[in-house]
């Protein structure tokens, strides 16, 4: 596996991979990867010839008193995994590389980046938007992959690429890759590291509560009942707060106040200063 960590070695890197004509797959990262990671990459190399990931840790889509500091990083393990799953090229380019001095651009895509994370963590998608859009530029993917985890990102991702013509990254070759779950139903996510045992423990009631509240909403009527009792569920079990639970469309994101055929739960709650989210369907189509 080459590593390139500057546009130079991209890009060379990039024309000794096409040579060869074949369909380039990209996986964007923030890196700690984990078996989520791993079968966005094992989906990309069934659908591709070459897999590149790249693992950038970006600033701009952390807002001030966030994570970014914290944030795990660890390249050489990370590398190691990728060349393991058979990845071609791990860009992993360094802040100054992808934002050098005098950098003016942003991206902002609206409604669907509005509410849920959008709501909590302003300038995030933004932050998202532009970097992914640099990614597709750099790299110029045949197809891309992205985890329905963040679903909200895969959202504004597709969005963007509708809008902006990113014609061979576009919208039918940006997959959507289902959750990977731990045994207990935890979303698999980086940031579970931050966990302590206990909060690990009690992170498991977040997927739980979440189908108990599914299983009524899925019987009709309005939501906020089960939603509330969302809510007191996760605060019983440990959660310190839950940044929302909502209802929406899958497609439009749109607000629902009870399910329209098409429907999922989001779902952002911190425990002990550590943000998890989630989501699932509430209808069969969503
Ligand atoms: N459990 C998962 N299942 C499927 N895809 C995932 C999962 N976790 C992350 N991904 C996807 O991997 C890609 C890179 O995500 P990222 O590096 O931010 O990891 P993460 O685990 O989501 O980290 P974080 O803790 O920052 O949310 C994204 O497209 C994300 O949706
Ligand atoms: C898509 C992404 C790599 C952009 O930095 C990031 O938001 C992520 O890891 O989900
Ligand atoms: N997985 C989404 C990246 C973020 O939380 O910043």
């Amino acid at each position: 596996m080459q590593t390139a960590r500057t546009l130079e070695v991209l890009r060379n890197s990039l024309s000794v991979l096409r040579r060869d004509g074949g369909r380039v797959a990209l996986v964007p990262t923030m890196g700690a990867l984990h078996e989520g990671h791993l079968t966005l990459v094992r989906r990309a190399k069934e659908a591709a010839d070459q897999v590149v990931a790249s693992i950038f840790v970006n600033p701009r889509q952390f807002g001030a008193g966030e994570d970014l500091d914290a944030y795990p990083r660890q390249l050489q393990r990370d590398s190691e995994l990728l060349e393991a799953e058979g990845v071609a090229l791990l860009w992993a380019p360094t802040p100054e590389e992808v934002y050098p001095q005098g950098y003016a651009t942003n991206i902002s895509v609206a409604g669907v980046s509005e509410g849920l994370c959008g709501g909590d963590r302003p300038g995030h998608f933004d932050g998202v938007a532009t970097v992914v859009c640099k990614l597709f530029n750099q790299v110029m993917p045949d197809m891309a992959f992205f985890g329905e985890k963040d679903w909200q990102q895969l959202a504004v991702i597709r969005r963007m690429a509708r809008d902006l013509d990113l014609t061979r990254p576009h919208v039918d070759a940006i997959h959507g890759v289902a959750i990977v779950r731990e045994e207990d139903g935890l979303a698999m996510s980086s940031r579970n590291a931050y966990l302590s045992e206990g909060q690990r423990a009690s992170a498991a009631s977040l997927p739980r509560a979440m189908k108990d509240a599914i299983a009524v909403l899925a019987e009709g009527g309005q939501a906020e009942r089960p939603l509330g009792n969302l809510r007191e569920v996760l605060q019983v079990s440990g959660f310190d707060s839950v940044d929302y639970a909502e209802i929406r469309d899958a497609d439009s994101l749109e607000r629902l106040e009870a399910d329209n055929g098409n429907a999922r739960l989001f779902v952002a709650a911190r425990i002990g200063g550590t943000r998890l989210i989630d989501n699932m369907p509430v209808s069969r189509t969503a």
